[in-house]
């Protein structure tokens, strides 16, 4: 209690470092010791910052209602105590519980006096109270020094560790020095303070968690009352009028062609809406002649909202991609037997009756539908081969032409044989003609020898007979 008054005279230039490392109150002489850091509560953010102090070297002690209940949510080393008890051991000290139960605490307003009071609130939507929960707290607490702080982060990221994008923490109060020490106690655990000065900056602080996703309510409202617009023209044009004008049943496209026909209608307007809002604002100024003239609440809305309209157009334009690239693989026989079985639900009397059995009929049509699509496959891959089986038919007749060819050419080469031996038999016959020619040569000069010779012999017959003649004469 000392040392806090201390402090809040401001004198001294090594005030904060009296908090963050007193050596006089905690451990032994000489060393550092660690300073102790009150919270009071014992839920979620109170267990989280506990372990988060406890990391960057603080001592902690917890207040509870029920201290022996809440001890086993904390580490050993956290000191769980009651509210008077935690109280007394720290300067510092986080209310870790919700603004509703402030009030319970104001008992405590004697103990707290002059004493650092962390309020880390939130409230669950805008303006729910008239006053901050910080300022609520203050006048409540006049003695204490109320600073606001830490409401921004999450339990979960207070005990993983800051990230890049949550470090940033807005610490107001009204004392200088109470913001100055927590300013440096959330240095220490490793976030980025901010500091938001006086204590009626709270409201705003207060208002930041809720200002992540309040922005996106007007732009997601607008996404899907589009949606609901398109779906429902869609709809109508595609799948009621054919079925009211010539009966046809094209309840099958609802699923996926009449979807995929309202994303991008939807994206495309909210693409164009976001664009429409700063030709307006332009529109505006011309017509004003002045660029220092507030636009319209709503245009202003509109303005600010069109990052968020831009994000959801390009979300849903993904989304039609995706619709687009995968409807023609699943297209033909799913989207026939949807029609079968919406056929098989509509007639039925008094409306739509999807009963048990009728979708355990459309389930085991899938089923079957799914082993005739299997069949299909391996009776694709069976005619495929069949048609590589075909090309190489194709080519083992190509071969067997040239081989008709070849065995054509054999023939003629055959005959070219043949009239070769024939050519060769005349040879010979030539041959045995020119030695005939030859003989009967030699048998004409034989026979004109027989002639000389037989002349001879006549003549010599002759002679002779005159010889006989003679003698005999
Ligand atoms: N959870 C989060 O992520 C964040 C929470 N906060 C803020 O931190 C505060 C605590 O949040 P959280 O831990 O989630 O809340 P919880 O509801 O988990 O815990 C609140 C604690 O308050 C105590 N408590 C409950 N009723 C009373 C009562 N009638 N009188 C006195 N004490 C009571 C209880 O502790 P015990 O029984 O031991 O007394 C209880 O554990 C809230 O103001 C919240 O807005 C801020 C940022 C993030
Ligand atoms: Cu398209």
């Amino acid at each position: 209690m000392m040392e806090a008054i201390s402090m809040l005279s401001g004198s001294s230039p090594s005030s904060k470092d009296t908090f963050l490392f007193d050596s006089t109150k905690n451990g032994p002489k000489g060393a550092p010791a660690r300073p102790v850091v009150a919270i009071l509560g014992s839920g979620d953010f109170a267990r989280s910052l506990a372990l988060r102090l406890l990391r960057c070297g603080y001592r902690v002690a917890v207040g509870s209602r029920q201290p022996r209940r809440a001890a086993d949510s904390f580490p050993h080393v956290v000191d769980v105590t009651h509210h008077e008890d935690a109280i007394a051991k720290a300067d510092v000290v986080f209310l870790a519980v919700r603004r509703e139960h402030y009030a319970s605490l104001w008992g405590l307003r004697h103990l707290l006096a002059a004493k650092v009071l962390v309020d880390v609130s939130n409230n669950s939507r805008p303006n729910q109270y008239p006053e901050s929960n910080a300022e609520y707290l203050a006048s409540l607490f006049p003695d204490s020094l109320v600073v606001k702080g830490f409401n921004v982060i999450s339990s979960w990221a207070m005990q993983s560790g800051p990230r890049e994008a949550s470090r940033k923490v807005y610490i107001c109060g009204d004392s200088v020095e109470a913001r100055g020490q927590v300013l440096d106690l959330a240095r220490r655990l490793n976030f980025e303070p901010v500091d938001m000065g006086a204590l009626c900056s709270a409201r705003d602080i207060e208002d930041t968690p809720l200002r992540l996703f309040g922005a996106w309510r007007g732009p997601v409202l607008a996404a899907v009352g589009l949606s609901v617009l398109f779906f429902a023209y869609s709809f109508t044009r595609d799948v009621l009028h054919p079925y009211v004008h010539s009966r046809r049943s094209d309840f099958y496209k609802i699923p996926v062609e009449v979807v995929n026909r309202t994303l991008p209608g939807a994206a495309l307007t909210l693409l164009a809406l976001a664009y429409l809002a700063g030709l307006l604002a332009a529109a505006h100024q011309l017509y004003h002649g002045t660029k220092y003239r507030r636009f319209p609440a709503w245009l202003e809305g509109w303005m600010q909202s069109r990052k968020q309209l831009g994000l959801l157009g390009f979300f849903l334009a993904c989304v039609h991609v995706l619709y687009s690239l995968c409807l023609p693989l699943r297209r033909s026989e799913r989207y026939q037997l949807l029609n079968t079985a919406f056929q098989q639900v509509l007639p039925c009397p008094g409306g739509v009756t999807l009963n048990a059995k009728v979708l355990n009929d459309i389930a085991a049509q899938y089923t079957a539908l799914d082993r005739i699509s299997a069949r299909y496959t391996a009776l694709d891959r069976i005619s495929a081969r069949y048609t590589a089986l075909d090309r190489i038919a194709a080519r083992y007749t190509a071969s067997d032409r040239i081989a008709a060819r070849y065995t054509a050419l054999d023939r003629i080469a055959v005959r070219y044989t043949a009239s070769d031996r024939i050519a060769a038999g005349y040879s010979v016959l030539n041959h045995i003609a020119e030695q005939c020619m030859v003989l009967n040569h030699t048998a004409t000069k034989y026979k004109a020898f027989n002639h000389i010779t037989v002349w001879y012999m006549a003549l010599t017959l002759s002679h002779i007979s005159t010889r006989r003649d003679t003698s005999v004469i």
